[in-house]
């Protein structure tokens, strides 16, 4: 805990980073997994429990939050710390990859993203100084800066637009924060599937001097090397004492694979929406509960685990449960979910810094093909 924001570089293996970012409202483990509390909420998750499974930061929704119930009106009611019952430090995005996923996407220029809103169809207009004041309003500790990120493939001319007008909107965005002690606004690196722009694109970034580095723009449709690739031409260019957010990265294996390439911090909606649609993921790998063949398997789905929902129900019942579309069953593996995400975080952490982070990864991974018992 301090009155700043700080990140400490505590070991190191080969390129895994073993952190910790101390904040007013509280010190981040890295690597971390961050929670999405999507509309002020984890989905189906109480956040107490979010809490005890490990989570020392969860994301808020910039996008859900501005439309309903307003900005301003979150702020009214002493921010999102107040309204959702949780005192740890949040990280919300600027919005506008939401924008471009949820909404009628009217039209995105130099002056920011205009749209139409998908909750009651009002046109809205968000400049990347309207953004940094939308998180302020929600007393984000972690905002992000507004940019574009492009799906991929895409034409090597439009990365390149899109990652330049991103870094004219991190400058904006950095004068839109000014400087709040305790906070922290992150730029976010742009440039597609194209080495040269990714270079250009941290290398300003990093001129900046913002506070931590997000590693946009990827998690986007291209193959998991073509991901890592970009890693390996992003983080050196990085400083080495500021944390890296990969956003919206991933599957468990993405982010064993991303950690030993450098990054620090995971965001990823997976755990949470996989577990509600019946996928639950465990120390063997992937079971998928709506599969007939666990409907009288009256076997949890890992019973060394620590967490009530893995250790205490079949898989007999969560096949029910999910079958029936039963909330408790979305409850359950969301629960289960977040539990491993949690556990192999720590996992990872204490490799790291026990200097065998090789062998954790080795191991990780063969215990994930046992798969389907
Ligand atoms: N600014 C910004 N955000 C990005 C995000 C959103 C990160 N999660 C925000 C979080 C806020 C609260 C609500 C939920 C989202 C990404 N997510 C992904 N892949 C997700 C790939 C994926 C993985 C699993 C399921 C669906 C999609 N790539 C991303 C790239 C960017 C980017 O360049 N710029």
């Amino acid at each position: 805990m301090t009155e700043t924001f700080q990140f400490k570089l505590l070991a190191t293996d080969g390129r895994a980073r073993r952190g910790e970012v101390s904040m007013p409202r509280g010190t981040i483990r890295t690597p971390a997994f961050m929670p999405v509390g999507t509309v002020g909420t984890v989905k189906a998750m109480y956040l107490d429990q979010v809490r005890e499974l490990g989570a020392d930061i969860i994301l808020g929704n910039t996008y859900h939050l501005m439309l309903r119930p307003g900005a301003e009106r979150v702020a009214r009611l002493g921010g999102l710390h107040n309204f959702i019952r949780w005192e740890r430090p949040i990280l919300t995005d600027s919005g506008g990859f939401q924008v471009m996923s949820l909404s009628s996407l009217r039209k995105l220029n130099e002056q920011g993203v205009t749209f139409k809103s998908h909750v009651d169809g009002a046109l809205y207009h968000m400049s990347p100084e309207r953004s940094i004041e939308i998180q302020g309003l929600l007393d984000s500790d972690i905002q992000m800066q507004l940019d574009e990120c492009v799906a991929l493939p895409a034409e090597p001319d439009e990365i390149e637009r899109a990652m330049e007008m991103s870094l004219r909107w991190a400058e904006r965005c950095k004068v839109a924060f000014g400087d709040q002690p305790g906070k922290a606004m992150f730029g976010i690196v742009q440039g597609g599937d194209i080495p040269k722009l990714r270079e250009r694109s941290a290398l300003v970034l990093r001129d900046l001097d913002l506070k931590g580095y997000a590693v946009g723009g990827l998690a986007v449709g291209e193959p998991q090397e073509v991901m890592l690739d970009m890693l390996d031409v992003t983080c050196p260019a990085l400083p080495t004492e500021k944390p890296r957010y990969l956003m919206g990265v991933g599957t468990p294996d993405d982010i064993l694979k991303s950690v030993a390439h450098g990054i620090d911090m995971f965001d990823c909606v997976m755990p949470t929406r996989s577990g509600r649609h019946g996928l639950a993921f465990t120390r063997y790998g992937r079971i998928n509960l709506r599969n007939a063949r666990h409907a009288e398997d009256t076997r949890p789905l890992d019973e060394q685990s620590s967490c009530p929902a893995t250790r205490d129900y079949s898989r007999a019942y969560l096949h029910h449960l999910i079958r029936s579309n039963e909330s408790l069953g979305g409850m359950l593996l969301s629960w289960n979910n977040l539990a491993y995400y949690q556990e192999l975080m720590a996992g990872i952490r204490k490799a790291i810094e026990e200097g065998r982070y090789a062998d954790f990864m080795a191991e990780t991974q063969e215990n994930w093909k046992r798969g389907d018992l």
